[in-house]
């Protein structure tokens, strides 16, 4: 009603002043809903940006720490075979990730990756052994543009053998030409089959083991159960069949994974010392930068990852991957490892040290290399 004769009375009495009135109100209207379209595409351009974001993400492959919850991102994948149009995008965003600035790729880069390559079976990889520094290294290589690797570990030579090669195949990460793919799963070392399974696969396979003074071995493992059952015995009560007579329980699979001479005859019935790089757990932790060297030659891989992708965190005691260009995000493992350990008795440690030293000294002459535990 107000509105009807405020306008009526307008049109009567000063109709100069309300043309003047309504083109103002008109070009306001338009104002507004120009402003108005320009908010709604807006909108729209937004929600299509944080799609794509969305998108790119569950396309990349993240790290998978046995702490941390597995994603299911890591869970199979549909293989494609490589043709002629992503074979030339392919090298492109090849280019693009060995451009990156020290060699660390960033997140962009991967998810394009991702989208390109094919599956194929690891050229190389990390067998052992449980406890020694598995993690550690395969995390570091990662930081390699030229290789890919499978996050978590896989079992296939162990427990799911039966899935066949073209399952496992397609847990692989898609790598392009030139690029290395990789996987660790550390019980294959004392797994009896593995061997033989693993060079029916390939006799090319490249074997990286990793080793550790298997005294501190068999603590970290035990540390592990512990975390799991706190209700575990004692590691002198498990260790030990008797403590009176000091003989050990090599059932145990603490100590019988230490007995590392024992498993690698088993390996060097099917593959010759040559595939088999023995990286040291020890100076994996005091010189991370040089015994990735060592790794990326034997991968034949350009030596990458160096000194300035390392600084030594010292809450956690231990080295860590410095940030990644662009990421907030640092990289040092996760809770379940570089655990502490529980104090064991020198007694106990002298026994152990005792047992294994025959055995430590076999493996030194297997492999041509002294890790120097005492
Ligand atoms: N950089 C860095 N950060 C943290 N931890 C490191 C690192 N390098 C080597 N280590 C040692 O790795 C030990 C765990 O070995 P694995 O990764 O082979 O364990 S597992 O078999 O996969 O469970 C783990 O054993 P614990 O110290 O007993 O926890 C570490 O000592």
């Amino acid at each position: 009603m107000c509105h009807v004769s405020a306008v009526s009375s307008c049109s009567g009495t000063r109709p100069m002043g309300c043309s003047k009135w309504r083109a103002a109100f008109n070009f306001g209207h338009l104002k507004a809903q120009s402003k108005l379209s320009l908010f709604f595409t807006m909108i729209v351009l937004f929600t299509y940006l944080l799609y794509c974001l969305n998108e790119c993400c569950d396309s990349h492959p993240r790290p998978v720490y046995e702490n941390g919850p597995v994603s299911s991102r890591d869970g199979p994948e549909g293989a494609q075979p490589l043709d002629a149009h992503s074979a030339s995008s392919a090298s492109l965003v090849r280019k693009q990730l060995s451009d990156s600035p020290n060699g660390i790729q960033p997140f962009y880069n991967i998810s394009i990756a991702n989208n390109f390559g094919s599956k194929t079976l690891p050229q190389a990889i990390i067998i052992g052994v449980k406890k020694g520094g598995t993690r550690a290294l395969l995390e570091f290589l990662r930081v390699h543009p030229d290789v890919r690797a499978v996050g978590a570990e896989p079992h296939f030579f162990d427990r799911f053998y039966d899935k066949g090669l073209e399952w496992y195949r397609n847990l692989m990460p898609r790598t392009l030409e030139g690029q290395i793919t990789m996987e660790k799963t550390p019980s294959y070392f004392i797994t009896k089959e593995a061997p033989r399974r693993v060079h029916s696969m390939s006799r090319h396979t490249k074997l990286i083991v990793v080793v550790r003074d298997p005294v501190t071995r068999a603590i970290s493992d035990y540390t592990q159960t512990l975390s799991k059952s706190p209700g575990l015995p004692s590691f002198q009560s498990l260790a030990f069949c008797n403590t009176t007579t000091g003989l050990i329980d090599t059932s145990w699979s603490a100590i019988r994974i230490g007995i590392y001479a024992k498993h690698l005859e088993n390996w060097l019935r099917y593959f010759p010392l040559s595939r088999f790089l023995f990286v040291s757990g020890e100076r994996l932790v005091t010189d991370p930068a040089g015994e990735m060297g060592r790794v990326q030659d034997f991968l034949g891989l350009k030596r990458v990852v160096t000194d300035k992708h390392f600084y030594f965190n010292q809450t956690k005691g231990f080295p860590c991957l410095k940030k990644p260009e662009g990421s907030s995000r640092p990289r040092c493992l996760g809770k379940s490892k570089g655990r502490a350990h529980p104090l064991i008795s020198n007694e106990v440690l002298l026994r152990l040290r005792d047992f294994y030293r025959p055995f430590n000294l076999k493996f030194y002459q297997m492999t041509g290399h002294d890790f120097g535990w005492s």
